[in-house]
């Protein structure tokens, strides 16, 4: 007796960068259960060099079109286009992956929208860990949520914060403590370096109660997120020290990894985690 017939999840990519084209290579060169059917990009003549040798393109659309195309719609593009992508996908019902999930905090509106759709959220643990150790704790009693991130002072280089504040990264020559504030401060001050921080206030004790340090470390070499968790259930210490992608430093080799095991398991029979 055979099982029944495998069905086949398709998925759309927005944004074929540092995140979006890794999560691409790996699906084209072959994901049981998944089909990567479309991506969007800024630069098509671009895109099409970048697909050149893929076994099966996926056709480029625009944005808005993803969610036409694909039942997952993966979003791994600046945060400045996230609505762009994410509104037609709740609007569709589809699964919304989002990477840029510092751009999701300001906007939880949408989860009172994909509720009336049928649309699901699913935020990646990206560049992180841990976050089923933080949602089963989450279940119980938390006294305190935070997370300390090491970056070198050039991975936050072009942050709002540092403008408003006047701070140079280019004078920092010793380990700097920058910014202490809660996730939604932190996510308002550096748009493109806390993702991190907003998928931990989301799994744990939201975005008021998550607490957020971020360091500037000359000569670093990974990103480095330390989560302390202090719980009814337990207490977690948890560190990650992320390799800086070839093409994007500011993002490391993790998230597309942690996107394509999460896509991993919409369709796996044995899954693992909570
Ligand atoms: N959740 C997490 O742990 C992490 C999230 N991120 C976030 O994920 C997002 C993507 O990160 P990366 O891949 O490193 O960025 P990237 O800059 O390497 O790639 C973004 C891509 O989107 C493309 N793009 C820009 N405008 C576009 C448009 N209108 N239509 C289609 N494509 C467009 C760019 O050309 C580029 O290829 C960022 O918002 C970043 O902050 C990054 C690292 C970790
Ligand atoms: O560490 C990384 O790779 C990226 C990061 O901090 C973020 O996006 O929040």
């Amino acid at each position: 007796m055979t099982g029944a017939p495998l069905v086949e999840k398709t998925v759309g990519i927005a944004g074929l960068g540092a995140i979006g084209l890794e999560l691409a290579r790996r699906l084209d060169a072959g994901v049981e259960g998944l089909r990567l059917v479309a991506a969007s990009a800024r630069d098509g003549a671009k895109a099409e060099a970048s697909l050149a040798g893929f076994r099966h393109p996926p056709r480029l659309v625009p944005l808005a079109a993803l969610a036409e195309e694909a039942e997952i719609v993966v979003e791994c593009a600046p945060a400045a286009v996230f609505e762009q992508v994410a509104l037609p996908a709740i609007a569709r019902g589809r699964i919304f992956v989002p990477a840029s999930v510092g751009a999701l905090l300001p906007r939880m509106e949408l989860v009172a929208e994909a509720r009336r759709t049928g649309a699901r959220i699913l935020v990646p643990t990206g560049a992180l860990l841990g976050l089923d150790a933080v949602r089963a704790v989450a279940e119980g009693p938390v006294e305190s949520v935070t997370i300390e991130t090491r970056k070198p002072p050039r991975g936050l280089e072009g942050a709002p914060y540092l403008a408003e504040q006047g701070l140079d990264m280019g004078a920092v020559v010793e380990p700097t403590l920058i910014f202490r504030g809660n996730a939604l401060e932190a996510a308002r001050g550096f748009p493109a370096n806390v993702n991190v921080a907003a998928a931990l206030a989301l799994a744990g004790i939201g975005p008021e109660r998550t607490t957020v340090e971020i360091w500037a470390v000359p000569g670093l070499a990974r990103n480095t997120h330390t989560i302390r968790v202090e719980a009814g259930a337990a207490r977690l210490l948890m560190t990650v020290e992320g390799v800086p992608s070839e093409t994007n430093p500011r993002t490391g080799k993790l998230t597309p990894l942690s996107i394509l095991a999460l896509l991993r398991g919409l369709v796996s029979t044995l899954r693992v985690g909570s």
